[in-house]
Parts: structure tokens; sequence; C-alpha cells
């Protein structure tokens, strides 16, 4: 869970009602018109991008939206930023919105990447002296070095992504609407602007992230919500709308219909926040979320002591096994095995294969039922985790699974007497061993 949980319950973003429709040419949909009427005579159809969306982000708020391709999240973002008026319905945004979407869409070719920050800050309110104070965290951030005197039409897409970057995310926001995606640049800039979301987020602003990565979802939001086809499906707990979502995209096209109709039988439609009762409903006990099956069938998964009795409370620092069986109902190739545990709030805290790449079981034949044993020492602090089980056919490209069950066990660890840990992992620094921490007076006054 992210470490400011918003107290504040004022809405900062309200979004109530929202559609959008597009008009879009017939000549892009097969059919009759396509092929007998000439394109410039045939009639435009509607597209529904968005239909009758509402939510509300609380002041210091941090919302994770997730979806697949195509499921209107750039349209709701656009939408909430001013940037595309909805069709029906209405946002308010208390206080200024900086956006991370349409980055530079305003900066003029022919001006220097100076005076483009300049004009910029100026659009956004800021006076002259206001922006000669924040250019020097500008400069440094965007890192673009003497280009920055140059016309910005001399620049390549990533310095001209990154100077857009830099001063959209120093206007001091009071809520952030970021797509991910957009993040581009190498490895350390992209550190750099979670970094700074980060501060935005501990300085209380209210953050709304797009992000198809759902470690990121998990990590830094409060709260998820999951798009799909223009509606919400579920909003509430980051670790329980990722689970759903995951689950439902790994489904195949029919489980996928079956998974929107359990959710949509829960939850009254239009009313989103029946969405967050449902989650504390079902996020307040242990549910492991079965897969489908592809082939095989991960069988009984347990933690057991080094007496091979199952355990539940695990003591730090003792060793135990973490083992399943797999029931193999095809042939299978290239086959590994996994394991992953997770904090509650959805933290991938670490998990093991039983293979390395290139030496997976060659191949399982059908009928076979294989069991697993993962040892371990327990290293993890005093909390509630879960751990996976996964089975893979490992591919030159891609992997499949040919099974996965997540939080397919939860145990506890319990503390021992003068534990100093703090965190998730256990470094061993521990009282009773006097050695692991000292403190040792270098210098007198
Ligand atoms: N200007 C437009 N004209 C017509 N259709 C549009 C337009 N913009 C978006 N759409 C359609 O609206 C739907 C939602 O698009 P949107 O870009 O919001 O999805 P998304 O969830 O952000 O997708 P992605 O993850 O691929 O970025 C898509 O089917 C897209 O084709």
């Amino acid at each position: 869970m992210p470490d400011n949980a918003s107290k504040n319950t004022a809405p900062a973003v309200s979004v109530q009602g929202i559609s959008k429709d597009f008009r879009v040419s017939s000549s892009e949909k097969p059919g009759f018109l396509r092929r007998f009427v000439p394109a410039p005579l045939r009639p435009a159809e509607k597209f529904r991008s968005l239909d009758n969306v509402s939510f509300g982000v609380s002041i210091g708020e941090t919302l994770g939206i997730v979806g697949r391709n195509g499921s209107g999240k750039t349209t709701l973002l656009k939408i909430i930023c001013g940037i595309m008026t909805p069709t029906q319905g209405e946002v308010r945004v208390r206080g200024r919105v900086s956006t991370l979407l349409d980055l530079g869409a305003g900066f003029a070719p022919e001006f220097t990447g100076l005076e483009n920050a300049y004009t910029n800050g100026a659009f956004m309110g800021f006076s002259r002296e206001k922006m000669d104070e924040k250019m020097p965290a500008i400069l440094d951030f965007a890192d673009i070095g003497e280009f920055i005197h140059r016309p910005v039409k001399t620049y390549s897409s990533g310095m001209y992504v990154r100077l857009a970057f830099a001063v959209a995310i120093h206007a001091d926001p009071d809520v952030l609407v970021v797509d991910e995606t957009l993040a581009v640049g190498d490895e350390s800039f992209r550190r750099k602007c979670f970094a700074r979301i980060n501060q935005i987020r501990r300085n209380g602003g209210t953050v709304i992230l797009v992000s198809h990565s759902l470690q990121n979802i998990v990590e830094l939001c409060h709260t998820a919500l999951w798009m799909e086809r223009g509606k919400i499906i579920l909003k509430g707990a980051p670790s329980f709308v990722v689970g759903e979502y995951e689950r439902f995209a790994n489904s195949s096209f029919e489980n996928q219909k079956i998974i929107l109709d359990r959710i949509a039988d829960c939850a009254e439609p239009q009313v989103p926040a029946q969405g967050d009762r449902l989650v504390e409903e079902l996020a307040g006990f242990h549910q492991p979320r079965v897969y489908e099956t592809n082939g095989a069938c991960i069988l009984n998964p347990r933690i057991i002591g080094r007496d091979g009795r199952p355990v539940g409370n695990l003591i730090m620092g003792r060793d135990y096994f973490y083992t399943y069986d797999v029931r193999f109902d095809q042939d299978a190739k290239n086959v590994r095995f996994g394991m992953m545990v997770k904090t509650q709030s959805g933290l991938e805290a670490g998990g093991a294969v039983s293979h390395g790449a290139g030496d997976a079981l060659e191949f399982v034949e059908k009928g076979a039922l294989l069991r697993l044993r993962f040892a371990f020492k327990c290293q993890l602090t005093p909390n509630v985790y879960f751990i996976n089980a996964g089975v893979q056919s490992v591919g030159d490209e891609n992997s499949v699974y040919l099974h996965r069950i997540v939080d397919a066990v939860m145990f506890r660890v319990t503390p021992l007497p003068g534990l100093l840990a703090t965190g998730i992992m256990d470094f061993g620094a521990h009282l009773k061993d006097g050695e692991r921490v000292s403190v040792e007076r270098v210098q007198k006054p």
C-alpha cells in the first residue's frame, strides 16, 4: 500500500456520466456499404468510446487506470484534462491540472527550447519571475545540454519529449494526469519521471495514472480502476482490481464474458461506489484466483515444514518448502514451474523458477503428475503474505501459462523477540546475535 493514503475525502476530480462518441466513416467497417457505395457517399457512423462513466478522485489520492488497448483510457484522460470535450456528462477538477498527454503540443518549432519553456510556463499561468525560479530545475530534469538554446525543430523526438515532460512536471499541479506509455527515454529518465511523480504524490498532489505496468499500479496507487469497452468494470484496492483484470486478460474469449457477467452481477450498474463495496467484501478474506487450465492443472499448493507437515504460521529464519502438484492433461514441451511471494498490497517480494533459461523440462507427457518442492528460508518480516503458483511452456519469443493460481496460499510470518528488521525483507539484523548490529564510537568529541 502506498505511503500516504489520503484521509481527505473532498473530490479533486469528479467525473459524472461521461460519454464520448466519435464519428467514424463506415468505410472502416466491412459490409454492404463498403462494397457497393463509394467512400465519400457513405454515411458516418457513431462509435461510443466512453459510455456513462462516473467516479471521483479524492485530494491526495493516486488513481491507476488499467484496461486493454482501445478500452477508452486515453479518451478519458483527455476529457479530464480538457483536451477533449465529452458528448455527454460533466467533469470537475479542483485546482491546476497538468498533463503529460499531448506533450509539447504547444511548442513552436522555430523557437528555442528555452523560449518554448518560458512560453509554456506563461500559458500555464506562471510569471516570468516564477519561471526564472523554476528554470534550473526544469533544465536539470530535461538534461539536453546546449540543445536548450537551439530551435526545437532540430530536436530528436527523445529530446523534445524530455523538455516537454520537464516543463509539465514542474508546473506544481494539484492534479497530475499521466499516461505512462508516454514516459519515453532511457531507464534513468524513466526513473527520474517516477521519482518526480512520487514527490508530487508525497506533497499531497492528486495523480491519475494510466499504465500497462500492473506492478506500477499496485505499487504507486491507492485505488485502481479497470476499463473495458468504454465502461468501468471494477474500482477499488489495486491488488484486487489488477488481479481480476489479469485473470480476465489471460482468459479465453468465452471465459472473459463469464468473468464480466459475474462482476456485473455483483455490482449494480452505473453506481461506481458499489464497486468499492464489492472489493471490500471480497478482499476481506483469502480468495485464491484460479486461472483457467490450459493443458495442466496445479493441485494442492501448500507450505510444509521440515517435518512434512503443512504450516500457515512461519517463523523468521526457519527453512520451509513450498510445494504443489501439477497434473498434465496434454503433452507439454519446455515446461517450467514458478512461485512468487506477494505482500498484501500485491507487491512482489520475491520468487523463483524451477529451471533457468534454455533449461526447462523438454517434454512432459499427458497423464503425468509432477510434484514441485521449492525449498526456501523465511526471510520476510512479520506480516501476512500470499504465494502464486504457475506452470509455463517456455518459448523462444514468449511463454504460455499452462496453469496459474494467484494468491494460491496465504501465510503469516510471526516475529522473533528482539527483531530489528524493517520493511519486507529481514537482512538478519537481530539483537540475539550481537555481532549483526554494532555501534562503535570512532571519535570522541
Ligand atoms: N479521434 C478518434 N476518432 C475515432 N475513434 C477514436 C478516436 N480516438 C479514439 N478512438 C477510439 O476510441 C476507443 C478508445 O480509444 P483510447 O485511445 O481511449 O483507448 P486506450 O484504452 O487509451 O487504448 P491504448 O491502451 O491502446 O492507448 C478506441 O476504439 C479508438 O479506436
